[in-house]
Order: C-alpha cells, then sequence, then structure tokens
C-alpha cells in the first residue's frame, strides 16, 4: 500500500480482501474515499481492474455491500475499485441541501461553474488520479482496465469511455441515465456545475458524444428493469438505443421484466455483466 493512502478497513471475503481508503485528492482539492475489492488471484501476480461508479446517494460502501459482486469477482480474478461519488464536506455552500446536486450527486464530470469547480471534478478524478494511484498501490494490470455503473454511474461509466476512446476493454451500465442533457437530474446537475449554456454539456452526455464522434466503444451491455420508477422521465434507455443505431455503436439493451431501480435489481443482473467485462479483460 502506498504512503499516500490511508486505510480505514479491511475484511476478508470470499478468499480475497475488501479495503476502505481514504487519501487527500490533488484534482478534488480534499480528502477522497474509495474501496477495493482485491481477488485471491492478485496475492500471485497482477489482475485486470473494474471500475464500479456508483449511483446518487450512494458511497464507496454501497456497491460491496449491496450488488453481491465479490464471490464472482474472485473466481473471475478482477479487481473491483469502487469510488465514492463526490468530494465531502466541502464548505461549499449548499453541498447537502438537495440528493440530486453535491454530496453524492458528483455526476461524475469536472465542474466549470464556481463554486462546484473548487472541488467536483470527479472526472479526472476517476479516469486519472484514482487509476494512476490503483497502479502504483495494488497489483493492477493497467492495461486491462473496465467500467460500469448504475444510475448516475451508468451515466459515468458511459461519459468516461467515450471521451477516452481506446481505454477500457470492457463497458457496461445498469439503468444508466442515458441522455443527461433531456432528464431532470442531469439538467440540474449540469446547470450547476457548468452553468447554464447548454453547449458546454454535450461534451457531458452519452448521446450527445455518440452522436458527435460515432461508434468508438467495445460492445455495451445495458439492463433496464421495467418497473424502474424512474425509467419514463429521467433514465430514457431509448435515446441511447437511438444513438447507437445512428452511430452504428453496439449495444445490448435488456429490459428486465418487473425489476425496480434499486440493488435487487443490481444484484440479480451481477453476474452477466461481471462475465461480460471478465471475457474481454482476462481474455
Ligand atoms: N433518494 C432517492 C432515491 C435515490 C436512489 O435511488 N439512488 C440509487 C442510485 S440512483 C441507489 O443506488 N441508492 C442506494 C441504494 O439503493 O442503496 C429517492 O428518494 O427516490
Amino acid at each position: 500500500m502506498g504512503a499516500d493512502l490511508r486505510l480505514a478497513s479491511e475484511h476478508r471475503c470470499f478468499g480475497g480482501t475488501v479495503a476502505y481508503y481514504r487519501h487527500d485528492s490533488q484534482v478534488c482539492g480534499g480528502e477522497m474515499r474509495f474501496a477495493v475489492y482485491l481477488p485471491p488471484q492478485a496475492r500471485a501476480g497482477k489482475v485486470p481492474v473494474l471500475y464500479y461508479l456508483s449511483g446518487l446517494t450512494c458511497t464507496e460502501e454501497t456497491f460491496l455491500i449491496k450488488a453481491g459482486a465479490q464471490r464472482l469477482a474472485a473466481e473471475l480474478g478482477l479487481m473491483l475499485v469502487v469510488p465514492d461519488t463526490s468530494p465531502r464536506n466541502t464548505g461549499i455552500e449548499k453541498e447537502d441541501v438537495d440528493w440530486e446536486v453535491g454530496t453524492a450527486a458528483g455526476f461524475y464530470v469536472d465542474a466549470t461553474s464556481q463554486p462546484w469547480a473548487s472541488r467536483f471534478h470527479m472526472f479526472s478524478y476517476v479516469t486519472r488520479e484514482l487509476p494512476e494511484l490503483v497502479g502504483r498501490s495494488f497489483p493492477a494490470r493497467m492495461d486491462r482496465e473496465g467500467i460500469f455503473g448504475h444510475s448516475m454511474g451508468g451515466h459515468g461509466a458511459l461519459v468516461c469511455a467515450l471521451r477516452q476512446p481506446g481505454r477500457y476493454r470492457s463497458v457496461s451500465a445498469f439503468a444508466p441515465i442515458s441522455a443527461p442533457m433531456r432528464c431532470p437530474w442531469g439538467q440540474k446537475a449540469f446547470g450547476t456545475y457548468f452553468g447554464p449554456h447548454t453547449e458546454a454539456w454535450r461534451a457531458w452526455d452519452t448521446t450527445e458524444l455518440l452522436r458527435s464522434g460515432g461508434s468508438r466503444l467495445p460492445p455495451l451491455l445495458v439492463d433496464q428493469g421495467t418497473s424502474d420508477k424512474f425509467l419514463v422521465e429521467q433514465l430514457k434507455p431509448e435515446l441511447l438505443r437511438e444513438a447507437c443505431e445512428q452511430s452504428g455503436q453496439p449495444l445490448t439493451l435488456r429490459f428486465q421484466d418487473g425489476y425496480d431501480h434499486g440493488y435487487y435489481f443490481v444484484s440479480t443482473f451481477m453476474a452477466d455483466h461481471l462475465r461480460h467485462h471478465a471475457a474481454a479483460l482476462t481474455a
């Protein structure tokens, strides 16, 4: 472990280890938290890295206690890296008044509008600073990275991949916010983090990135519950399908009958997603 990491807790899990860390982030200007699952194979050598980006209101712990990913990650030899969903305790006025912006709602973008631009740089954090830290602190194969996420984190995974074509070997999402510019969650967050000029928002919207950049990602796997209360107003998977069709991006979009938005849904289809990533990361 690097000297720059502070270990908060460590737990044996399916022969590997779940550990929670804190460190001083340069790009976010203060303390950040993340979690790592090291599979048993990491004791013998380097293993591929799969980043999971969580949704609104989550912490770095939510996925590891609710998604049930560790058993299969241990079998497949995948390292799981789970960042927190935003900086916390920044002192920014109103950071904690609304669950849709601020704390636990970083949206995996680099804010340009003050006061958020002083701390909310989650894109640079999850794509640059955190991977660098992981690469020098753990037995990680940094030439084999995959990324996935849920809801706000599904949007984050897709945008991180689309902004860096060729970087991630595998990409998937659970109930992603597919077109943030065209839904209330995204409009509120982007207005807060980038200001009112919507032209600047396009660089952070999956459907806009697909439309302007074309097919640039490995085949996508996306699962969406049909009883998800956010489906129609916030998530809009039909816009993702349309953008993928227009740009020639391969997409497997599965509607799962009767599933809602929460971790009972995520955990049900977790194995399919882990196998989707392992096929690309361990080949
Ligand atoms: N607080 C919101 C729900 C927020 C929510 O559903 N968050 C999702 C991600 S967008 C989640 O994973 N929550 C944590 C959990 O289910 O444990 C509400 O009032 O409806």
